[in-house]
C-alpha cells in the first residue's frame, strides 16, 4: 500500500510520522526498519505512530519505534510533534492533549504552532523499574566495562537511561561508551546513554546515544533525564537549559514525586508517501 507520512523533527532528532486513524495499515518491524533507512526509505531517529485512544481519559495512543525496528516507551521529542501533527491533521483542536505510551499517560500542552511544552510523568528511580541490576537504589552505581569501573546516574522517564557526567561534551567517547553501555548487562532492556557537561547550575551541554538509534542531535527523555540526575545530585536546580548538538530544550523538576517538564521546538519538514 501507500503509506502517507510527515517528516519532522524536534531540536534535530528526526520522524516519520504516520496517521492510523486515517491509514488502516498494519507497520510490521521490517516497515519501521524501511521508513527509518537514510538511504532505501524516508530517514528518521524514530518512527511515530498515531493510533485511537485505548482508554476514555486520554486523547490518542502514542506509538514509538525506534530506528532499529524496536519499540520504545516514551519520546520526548516525538511528543512535542506527535502535538503538532495531530492538530496539524486536524484529528483535534484541543491545546492541551493526553496521551498514553507504552511508558504511562504524559500530557501535551500546544503554547504556540513551534513551541510545546510536555508533562513527562515523575522519574522513577527503582533499580527494578529502570530496569537496572543492582541490589538497592543508590544516588549512582558503578559499571564495570573493559577492565573500568564508570560511574554514572540511571533513571525511569517511561524508558531507561544512564547518565555520566564528563568535563567536556565535545570530547567525550560517545562513539565507544555509548554502544558498549547501551548492550551492558546490567541493563537487560539496553538503555540511553547520555553524557552531560555541567556550565552551570542552569545549564549543561549533552550529547545522547540512543537505544535503537545510535548518537541523535537532542534527546528529549535524555534531558529529562540528565536535569533529573544533576539535580538529585546538588550540581543543578530550578529551570535548567539543555544544549544538545541540535538545538536547546527547558527542563523543570521541583523534586521527587513530581513531573518533569520539558518545553521545546517542533519543525515540519516534507509531507510524502512511500509504498510498504
Ligand atoms: N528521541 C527520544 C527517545 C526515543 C526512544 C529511545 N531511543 C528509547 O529506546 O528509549 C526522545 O526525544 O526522548
Amino acid at each position: 500500500m501507500l503509506l502517507k507520512f510527515t517528516k519532522m523533527h524536534g531540536a534535530g532528532n528526526d520522524f516519520v510520522v504516520v496517521d492510523l486513524i486515517s491509514q488502516r495499515c498494519r507497520l510490521r518491524s521490517r516497515d519501521i526498519r524501511l521508513l527509518a533507512d537514510r538511504h532505501f526509505g524516508v530517514g528518521c531517529d524514530q518512527v511515530l505512530v498515531v493510533e485511537p485512544p485505548g482508554r476514555p481519559e486520554v486523547d490518542f495512543r502514542y506509538r514509538i519505534y525506534n530506528a532499529d525496528g524496536s519499540e520504545a516507551e516514551q519520546c520526548g521529542n516525538g511528543a512535542r510533534c506527535f502535538a503538532r501533527f495531530v492538530r496539524d491533521k486536524q484529528l483535534t483542536s484541543k491545546r492541551i492533549i493526553r496521551v498514553e505510551t507504552a511508558g504511562g499517560i504524559i500530557e501535551l500542552r500546544v503554547r504556540d504552532k513551534q513551541q510545546v511544552e510536555v508533562d513527562m510523568g515523575a522519574p522513577e528511580f527503582e533499580p527494578e523499574r529502570i530496569p537496572l541490576r543492582a541490589a538497592t537504589r543508590a544516588a549512582s552505581y558503578t559499571v564495570a566495562l573493559d577492565g573500568r569501573e564508570l560511574e554514572l546516574g540511571a533513571l525511569s522517564m517511561g524508558n531507561p537511561h544512564a547518565i555520566l557526567r564528563v568535563e567536556d561534551v565535545a570530547q567525550a567517547a560517545v562513539d565507544s561508551l555509548g554502544p558498549a553501555l547501551e548492550r551492558h548487562p546490567d541493563f537487560p532492556q539496553r538503555v540511553n546513554v547520555g553524557f552531560m557537561e555541567v556550565v552551570s547550575e542552569r545549564e549543561i551541554r549533552l550529547r545522547v546515544f540512543e537505544r535503537g538509534a545510535g548518537e541523535t542531535l537532542a534527546c528529549g527523555t535524555g534531558a529529562c533525564a540528565a536535569v533529573v540526575y544533576g539535580i538529585s545530585r546538588g550540581w543543578l536546580q530550578g529551570v535548567v537549559t539543555v544544549h544538545l548538538p541540535g538545538g536547546k530544550l527547558e527542563i523543570a523538576w521541583a523534586g521527587a514525586g513530581h513531573p518533569v517538564v520539558m518545553t521545546g521546538p517542533t519543525a515540519v519538514v516534507f509531507e510524502g508517501s512511500i509504498r510498504i
